[in-house]
């Protein structure tokens, strides 16, 4: 099947864990009645985007209450589930921000642990430091669907092209980016990293992100965006909470691959990047 119906869920996120995991069910299901196949959850939608949160909502797989409802809920719906993140404890007491993907029939096809952390401070104006709380994920996350190869990958890691390229490598058409961009590097990087991605690779991608919370400790930017092999936008939302339906042409993939053969002329002689792990 080469075309798709592809839905973004941009929520507001509150410190009531159990409202955010409602509202996104809320939420998952308008996307289906609108036609998504696959539909696409923000990061940490199920707890504020804060170190001081991530402990107390952490959840295991397979028990905890927000993976049973993403499960439940792709199978109901028969789509393709992309979970956003939520904070993930593992059995030794790590935390990693972590997204859980569904198949039709609730079955979990892949868990992609953030694998770069936001660890930054931009003077006067954000600091966060996830690995203060947070652990990183180790490996690429690929899943197989009808559709082709989707890619997933959390917020910060768009900015790390060698890993959008490593997927591409491997036959990915489509990459899913969950994230919370803020009010200082939303406005001046968001729409930039999305088309670079895209058109760098020539691929789509695509991303929701929690709607804007002027009151929340963390602000989103929102914005939660699709952009083309061509490096056009193909959709985007403003800030606040939202739904955003587009089809996915899988031929515009190849038919861009075959007049501009960038991933061809790679000169695999001269250069090469390369899976470490
Ligand atoms: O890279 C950025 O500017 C934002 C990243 C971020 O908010 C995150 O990784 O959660």
């Amino acid at each position: 099947m080469k075309k798709f119906k592809l839905g973004l869920c941009q929520l507001l996120v509150s410190e009531n864990k159990k409202e955010n995991i409602k509202n996104a069910e809320k939420m998952i299901n308008s996307a289906a009645d609108m036609g998504a196949e696959l539909v696409v959850l923000p990061e940490m939608f199920n707890c504020p985007y804060n170190n001081s949160y991530f402990p107390k909502y952490a959840e295991s797989y397979p028990d905890g209450e927000t993976i049973k409802m993403l499960s439940k809920i792709s199978k109901e719906r028969g789509i393709y589930l992309i979970g956003g993140s939520i904070p993930e404890k593992d059995d030794k007491g790590n935390i990693y921000n972590t997204s859980f993907v569904f198949d039709k029939k609730g079955n979990i096809i892949g868990k992609h642990r953030k694998i770069h952390l936001f660890d930054i401070d931009v003077e006067g104006k954000i600091s966060f430091k996830e690995s203060d709380v947070l652990s990183r994920g180790d490996s690429l996350t690929i899943v197989d669907t009808e559709y082709c190869k989707i890619g997933v990958a959390i917020c910060y890691d768009i900015r790390f092209p060698e890993l959008f390229r490593l997927m591409v490598l491997k036959g990915v058409k489509v990459i899913i980016v969950p994230a919370a961009f803020n009010m200082t590097t939303g406005p001046a990087h968001w729409e930039l990293l999305f088309r670079a991605r895209a058109l760098d690779n020539q691929v789509y991608m695509a991303s929701a992100a929690p709607a804007r919370d002027e009151n929340a400790s963390y602000i989103s930017y929102g914005n939660s965006i699709i952009t083309n092999p061509w490096g056009s936008i193909v959709g985007k939302l403003d800030e606040k909470e939202g739904i955003l339906i587009k089809e996915i042409d899988l031929n515009r993939i190849d038919e861009i691959r075959e007049q501009l053969p960038i991933l061809k002329h790679l000169r695999k002689d001269l250069y090469q990047i390369s899976l470490q792990k």
